[in-house]
Parts: C-alpha cells; structure tokens; sequence
C-alpha cells in the first residue's frame, strides 16, 4: 500500500517526535472499516501526528467528523496541520487534548460507528469497557498493536504489555457482546463488531 506526500510526512514528523504510526497495511484497514461501516462519527484515542487520521478520515463519510484525543498536545498541533494539508475542514475533526480515560465519560453513549484505539497498552480493558458503552450496535472497535511485536504467541513472554495485550485478546473473543477478528496487518488489529 503506498502512501501519498501528505501522510509520508506526518510519518515522517512521527518518527521526528519518538512515535510510530499505523503501518500503510494498517491504515488501510482502517480506512476499510470506516468505509464498510459508512462511518460518520468516529473516535481515535491516540492521535499522534495523524497518521491514522487521515486514514480513517479517507474511508469515512464525506459528512463525518473524527473525534481524536491525545494527552500531548505537540502532536496534536502536528495533526492538525496534517489534516488541514490533506484538505481536511477544520469542521471534519474534533480534537480534544487529554487523557483517554478522562475524556471518553464525555463523549454520549451509542453515538460513534468506529473506535480506534492506538495509545499504552495498559488502557486497552478501560478502552474496550469505554468503546462497548460508545459505539451503535453493529459499530466497530479497532485495537492497533495486539501481536505486541509477535510476543502475543510466545508463552514465554511476560511482560506486561504482552500479558496485558493476551488478557484483552481473550476477553473481547470470550464476550457475548462482540464478534472479533485479528487481523495479522502492520502490528496486528484487533477488530470487532459489537452485536
Ligand atoms: C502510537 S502513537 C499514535 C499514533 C497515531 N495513531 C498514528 O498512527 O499516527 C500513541 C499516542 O497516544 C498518546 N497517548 C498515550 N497514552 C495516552 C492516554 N492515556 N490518553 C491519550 N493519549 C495517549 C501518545 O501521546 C501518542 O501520541
């Protein structure tokens, strides 16, 4: 999947700043299930320098605005200016400086057709309890990172990034409430339908 000028910068401007972006395999998925879904509000915890943005910001509705949330508001000035040159309107984005978990109690229940979730680890059980509450039966929760660099299919690994990426694995493939796929692109994208 190749990538035009304006998000090989911000991938760019990512690397600059210490973060690593969605893969292009990955943001096209993202793009997919935007599109799939006919997305018109969206939520992104972990904006980052946009990357993931304008990827979900091209498979959504013409009309849609993405709601993206991150505690570092350098990267988010970053974004911003990512979206405005990849022809975005300011109106097509909601970006709220914070931390996910203090920010997602106010964002309405049942409102949002996709969650991204692509910030520490440590708060993806919150995210997912967070995004079950937001999303509109039949809307969609994607999780980025959850082969944890390929650690998830090593037994002997321990850490707590991977334990903790193992335990919200299972946890979404166990619940009644969704139906998951893990898509093996970029570091792996937990996607699931909630019912
Ligand atoms: C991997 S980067 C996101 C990359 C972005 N999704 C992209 O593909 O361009 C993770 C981002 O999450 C933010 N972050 C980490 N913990 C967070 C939290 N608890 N709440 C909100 N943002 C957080 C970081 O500041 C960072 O910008």
């Amino acid at each position: 999947m190749t990538e035009d000028l304006v998000l090989r910068t911000a991938r760019s401007l990512a690397h600059e700043v210490g973060l690593e972006a969605v893969t292009p395999g990955a943001g096209a998925a993202l793009r997919l299930l935007a599109a799939a879904g006919n997305a018109r509000a969206v939520v992104e915890i972990g904006t980052g320098t946009g990357v993931s943005g304008v990827w979900l910001l091209r498979g959504m509705r013409a009309d849609g605005v993405l709601t993206t949330i991150d505690l570092e508001v350098e990267h988010q000035r970053i974004a911003r200016r990512i979206f405005t040159e990849a022809g975005f309107a300011a109106g097509r984005t909601r970006i709220i400086t914070g931390r996910a978990l203090e920010v997602l109690p106010r964002l309405a229940d049942g409102a949002y057709d996709l969650v991204f979730v692509d910030a520490e680890a440590t708060g993806f059980h919150a995210c997912v309890e967070a995004a079950l509450r937001l999303l509109r039966p039949g809307g969609v929760l994607a999780l980025n990172g959850m082969l944890a660099g390929g650690r998830i299919a090593d037994p002997a690994a321990r850490d707590a990034e991977t334990v903790t990426v193992r335990e919200t694995v299972k946890a979404v493939r166990e619940s009644e409430h969704w139906i998951p796929a893990l898509l093996p692109v970029g570091h792996g994208v937990l996607a699931a339908v909630k019912c």
